[in-house]
């Protein structure tokens, strides 16, 4: 999606009355206030100075850069004066020393503008990624779910590599241009105007052109030129990451439709701007700056039949044959120029509207929750551009060490549910509380400190063990991350890697299952001692033996130092592994219809009921297909807990924690 799309899924915080983060609302307006050179430059510091010093070395490097060609012509001057008696020409030396050091100090003067421009561009460029990812992350988390991170990836550093390209080397090069535009009708008018106006003519024409080419038109293709890449980049992203789908069952590229739609409306966006926008003036424009010739030899030929002095006609039409050769060579750079200044706005465009969406909000004097209970009030929340809302009015409460299912149909707004709690986004209407603090008055730092999310698929860092777990609590000592493995169950992990805490994970290392990785995501919950787990299907993909020792984990996660439970928010679409819990709560279509223990709930023969009894169904059948179905199924008369306990015995949160003695099924027995 591009920042224009975000735009449209902007809509106002009825809390705030602003735009909220997570629709990212980019303020094109503001960025328009201003210069984008200016803008760009803002981000450089006082480092920006740098970058008028090197344009206006440049621009002197340029200027320097004629005086070879004065000295030539000064040169044949004297050669001519004297022909053909050629060994009288004294001067030519001097000239020839003189050209020598203009060329010298031509590119003395254009190395040390290009280091000026550099320092300037490198500062700029890293301060904009700074900012950018600093700002994103001061963003509700519910903003990545819309943005891809291949989008970000070229929105961010995209845009900042086409901004330093601008400033190292296009702006100097085009200061340098500029001088030599001012410079040129001087020195050509100096000699010969007549001759001097043969050789401006093309110049004025080549201008023309590029300004037709330049007109809104052709800025708006490069807007759109730009959100085409952006598309493919994205697009692309996912088409790697679909790959081994996309290998399996034996697709090409045109399978994959979204990239390869991209792509298409990449290269008809480029072809257009070519065929219907440059063609033309493209054509006249190269024509006449390369044929500047044609226009000088024509004047030249009618002013010398008129000429007194043969020799001194014939040194300047020497000095314009050449000088003119210079003319393509400026024009083209000053066109190159005029696209990245072009393609730098855009990108500038692009850039502040990532900094101009509006971070989640804060309030002057945060308050601290003053228990570990999380509660909802009536609370409301549509997703941006959604026709119906996601949740509706929706109350209830966890108490502090209370453990609390959310079940329900597909779409029913369980993971909503779950991420409005640690603000992954803000609600429309209605108040979520932790320890009876509405969320948007607690300090997000804070909160994320109160909460710990365990989600169905988690990522590990390209880094050590030992930091990937620590990234939960950066002064963690060893031992602790060491403890926080082992209740997260991941001894074995640690055992089989070389170097134990201190392996390389992910690239470069070693790369870990899905069902280890999670462990290790346990761990890091486990070592965060957050007073709140939110758990999003937290078995999902894992195998029976990596469930098994999930289960476990979680266990261990539930409870904080000496057995007390810590307050636990679910969401699980396996019903047995929440039969046992203090209350479930059932969300259909955005609507809390029925919460309750799990008698409670069969008794109503409602919703959960329905949901039970599909679920059994399921079960037994897996049970009936499977190889040990002699051995277990038709033995249990508990049903489908007792069913996947025969494949996962004795453990979870809600089963036997083995370690300790504990037994929530045991304790939750009579209940269930
Ligand atoms: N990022 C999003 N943008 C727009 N709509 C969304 C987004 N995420 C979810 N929805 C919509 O919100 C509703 C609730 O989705 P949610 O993911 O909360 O349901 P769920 O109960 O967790 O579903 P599942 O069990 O399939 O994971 C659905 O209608 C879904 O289409």
């Amino acid at each position: 999606m591009t920042t224009d799309q975000a735009d449209s899924r902007s809509k106002p915080d009825p809390a705030e009355g602003k735009a909220q983060g997570g629709g990212g609302a980019p303020n094109r307006e503001r960025s328009h206030g201003r210069s984008s050179l200016r803008r760009l430059l803002d981000f450089a510091g006082p480092r920006k100075v740098f970058s008028y010093l090197g344009c206006g070395l440049s621009a002197l490097s340029t200027i320097a850069g004629l005086g070879p060609y004065i000295c030539i012509w000064l040169a044949v001057k004297d050669l001519l004066a004297v022909a053909p008696k050629w060994s009288q020409a004294t001067e030519i030396a001097i000239y020839g020393w003189l050209g020598f050091g203009f060329a010298a100090a031509s590119v003395v003067l254009y190395c040390a503008g290009l280091l000026m421009t550099h320092l300037a561009a490198f500062r700029s460029a890293s301060n904009m990624r700074k900012a950018a990812i600093g700002h994103l992350m001061s963003l509700p988390l519910g903003y990545f779910d819309l943005h891809a991170s291949g989008e970000l990836r070229r929105t961010i550093d995209g845009s900042a590599g086409d901004t330093e390209n601008l400033l190292a080397h296009i702006l100097p090069d085009a200061a340098g241009s500029f001088a030599m535009i001012l410079g040129m009708p001087i020195l050509m008018l100096a000699f010969d105007w007549r001759m001097g106006l043969a050789c401006l003519f093309p110049i004025l024409i080549a201008l023309v052109c590029i300004r037709v080419m330049m007109n809104d038109q052709g800025q708006s293709f490069v807007k759109k030129y730009q959100d085409a890449l952006v598309r493919m980049s994205k697009t692309g992203t996912e088409y790697v990451r679909g790959i081994p789908v996309v290998k399996v069952f034996q697709q090409t590229v045109y399978s994959f439709k979204a990239f390869h739609e991209a792509i298409e409306h990449y290269s008809r966006i480029a072809r257009n701007y070519a065929m219907q926008i440059c063609h033309l003036p493209q054509t006249i424009q190269m024509t006449a700056l390369n044929g500047t010739v044609i226009f000088l030899v024509p004047v030249a030929i009618l002013l010398a039949s008129g000429q007194g002095e043969f020799t001194s006609f014939l040194t300047d039409f020497a000095f314009y044959a050449v000088f003119s050769g210079m003319v393509p060579t400026a024009m083209t750079r000053l066109q190159f120029s005029n696209e990245s200044f072009s393609k730098a706005d855009d990108a500038l465009n692009r850039i502040t509207g990532v900094l101009s969406i509006d971070p989640l909000t804060v309030v002057a004097e945060p308050e601290h929750p003053k228990s570990a209970d999380a509660s909802m009030e009536q609370v409301s929340y549509s997703y941006p551009g959604a026709n119906r809302p996601a949740l509706d009015r929706i109350d209830f409460k966890v108490p502090e060490g209370g453990m609390v299912a959310l079940v329900g149909p597909s779409g029913g707004g369980k993971s909503t549910c779950a991420s409005l709690l640690p603000r992954f986004w803000d609600v429309d209407s209605g108040r979520v509380a932790v320890g009876g603090i509405d969320v948007r008055s607690i300090d997000p730092h804070d909160l994320m400190g109160q909460v710990a999310f365990v989600f169905q698929a988690n990522r590990l860092f390209s880094t050590t063990l030992l930091e990937n777990v620590r990234a939960a609590r950066p002064d963690a000592a060893p031992e602790q991350v060491m403890e926080a493995l082992r209740a997260a169950q991941c001894m074995d992990i640690v055992d089989k890697l070389p170097e134990g805490l201190d392996t390389m994970l992910g690239s470069g290392g070693i790369y870990l299952s899905g069902g280890e990785v999670q462990r290790v995501a346990l761990a890091r919950a486990i070592l965060k001692e957050s007073p709140i787990v939110v758990l999003d299907e937290a078995t999902a993909f894992a195998d029976p033996e990596n469930e098994v020792l999930i289960q476990k984990a979680l266990t261990k996660l539930t409870r904080v130092e000496g057995g007390r439970r810590r307050t636990v928010l679910m969401i699980a679409h396996r019903l047995s592994t929440v039969a046992h819990v203090d209350r479930i709560l059932v969300l259909d279509g955005g609507h809390l219809v029925e919460q309750g223990t799990h008698n409670q709930l069969l008794d109503a023969q409602g919703t959960y009921a329905r949901l039970w009894s599909d679920y059994e169904r399921a079960v037994s059948w897996k049970v009936d297909n499977s190889p040990r179905s002699d051995a277990g199924a038709g033995q249990n008369p508990a049903g489908p807990i007792a069913g996947e306990n025969h494949v996962v015995p004795g453990v979870g949160p809600f089963a036997t924690d083995s370690s300790t003695g504990d037994s929530d099924i045991q304790r939750k027995g009579g209940e269930a």
